[in-house]
């Protein structure tokens, strides 16, 4: 996910953690704003094969056999799931295992030690930075069974130190900095990918570029089949860097319609590709949507740094991936107006990547006869090149080759993968 502005809190919530301490031996039941699903909703997910890749070879001066290898692997990772797992990333495993700990320890705290870093200025303003739940945007809003410290890490001069738990402090400056250090490494490799300049996305981050820090703890939930650890979504960062409990799973992510676990390895971290990647490689790289399911013995943590492009710039597909044959497939957006939108529509359980999309049906040459938009919420009826026929039911994904296929629908977000996944051509 990312970020949103001030504002304010229609009632004031407990922290999932004290939710869950209170459940205990009160019953089986989850409090009805958290139900976001149905108990029968999904069949367990498979576990993903997400790739695993080795950024040895890739950094070593003069490139051996090996690079060739593995940056077919990287560009397979980024085209297809836009997730991978990376080891030899250069971030020492008693730095991760101190990050970690710091967390844990900082959630294992007594509420009121926690509620010194509240992200609630006078008790009723909801800020970005700090203790406590997501923003809650209305009544309505479904809620995550999380509870997270959020924090700015950079620039540096903005950090809001008193904010940051001591015990984690050193940790996360450090942390932060191999991080970046491995960002830094990783851009020009996908560039290469997509034979741009080296410094291409490194260019267009800019001096002001943001980055935040996500502590997520997600407490044991008495009903997990019911809600959601935290909602599908898809980050609207430039990329992720994700450090995951080892010891316990419940990361999932969608390719192509299907429901993947993503399983963990001790000291691996995950990077996943956000919606400033995604348009700005036209599509070709993806952002995947991903979401967080709980369970009923284990608390579960994770650390996520989010890298994003400087809030006051604007990012566009890159001008070599546009032709008359690939059109662009999205629009101009400008950073903190996309960020913005960010929590509206996570609320709602939508995609704001949908707002950045150009109208795939007008892209396609296809003629619909009763079409509203092709966002995940509405209307659209129209046959395609082959003849079927698409309704208003249909969530559909254009794949790589350039023809249509449905995909099953669900309430919380899934069904707008459909569009997310759309491919670079044109059908005929
Ligand atoms: O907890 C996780 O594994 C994922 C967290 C996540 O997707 C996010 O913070 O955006
Ligand atoms: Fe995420």
């Amino acid at each position: 996910m990312g970020r949103a502005g001030e504002e304010a809190r229609p009632v004031p919530l407990l922290p999932a953690q004290e939710l869950a301490g209170r459940q205990q031996g009160a019953g089986d039941d989850v409090p009805a704003r958290y139900v976001a699903r149905a108990n029968d909703a999904e069949a367990a997910a498979a576990a993903a094969p997400v790739p695993v890749i080795d950024l040895g070879p890739l950094c070593q001066q003069p490139r051996g056999e090996s690079a060739a290898d593995e940056a077919a692997r990287l560009r397979m990772a980024l085209e297809s799931w836009g997730l991978f797992l990376v080891t030899n990333h250069g971030i020492e495993a008693p730095l991760m295992d101190a990050v970690m700990e710091g967390s844990r320890e900082f959630f294992r705290q007594p509420l009121e030690e926690k509620q010194m870093y509240t992200n609630m200025v006078d008790g009723e303003h909801f800020q970005l930075e700090g203790y406590g739940n997501d923003r809650v945007a209305s009544e309505g809003q479904v809620l995550d069974w999380c509870d997270r410290l959020y924090l700015k890490v950079e620039p540096p001069d903005e950090r809001n130190l008193a904010l940051w738990p001591t015990r984690l402090r050193d940790a996360l400056h450090e942390f932060t900095a191999k991080c970046t250090r491995l960002k830094d490494r990783l851009l020009p490799e996908m560039a290469k990918l997509l034979e741009l300049d080296d410094d291409y996305f490194g260019d267009q981050f800019g001096a002001k570029a943001d980055t935040y820090a996500r502590f997520s703890y997600y407490p044991p939930c008495p009903r997990p089949e019911l809600v959601f650890g935290l909602k599908p979504h898809s980050d609207g960062s430039f990329v992720t860097l994700l450090m995951v409990d080892s010891s316990i799973g419940g990361l999932q992510v969608l390719r192509d319609g299907v429901c993947y676990g993503v399983r963990t390895k001790p000291h691996t971290l995950l990077i996943n590709l956000g919606d400033q990647m995604e348009i700005m490689s036209n599509g070709i790289f993806k952002s995947p949507v991903h979401r967080v399911v709980t369970n009923a013995e284990k608390e579960r943590l994770s650390v996520a740094l989010f890298y994003s492009v400087d809030p006051e710039r604007e990012i566009q597909p890159a001008g070599k991936l546009v032709d008359e044959n690939h059109p662009a497939l999205y629009k101009k957006v400008k950073i903190k107006e996309y960020i913005a939108g960010l929590y509206e529509h996570f609320s709602q359980g939508k995609m704001v990547i949908e707002t950045a999309k150009e109208n795939i049906l007008k892209l396609l040459g296809i003629g619909a006869w009763n079409c509203g938009g092709i966002d995940s919420d509405s209307y659209f009826e129209f046959r395609s090149a082959d003849g079927s026929h698409y309704g208003p039911n249909d969530a559909i994904v254009v794949t790589s080759r350039g023809s249509l296929r449905r995909t099953g629908v669900d309430r919380f977000g899934w069904n707008a993968l459909a569009s997310a996944q759309q491919g670079r051509t044109r059908p005929n």
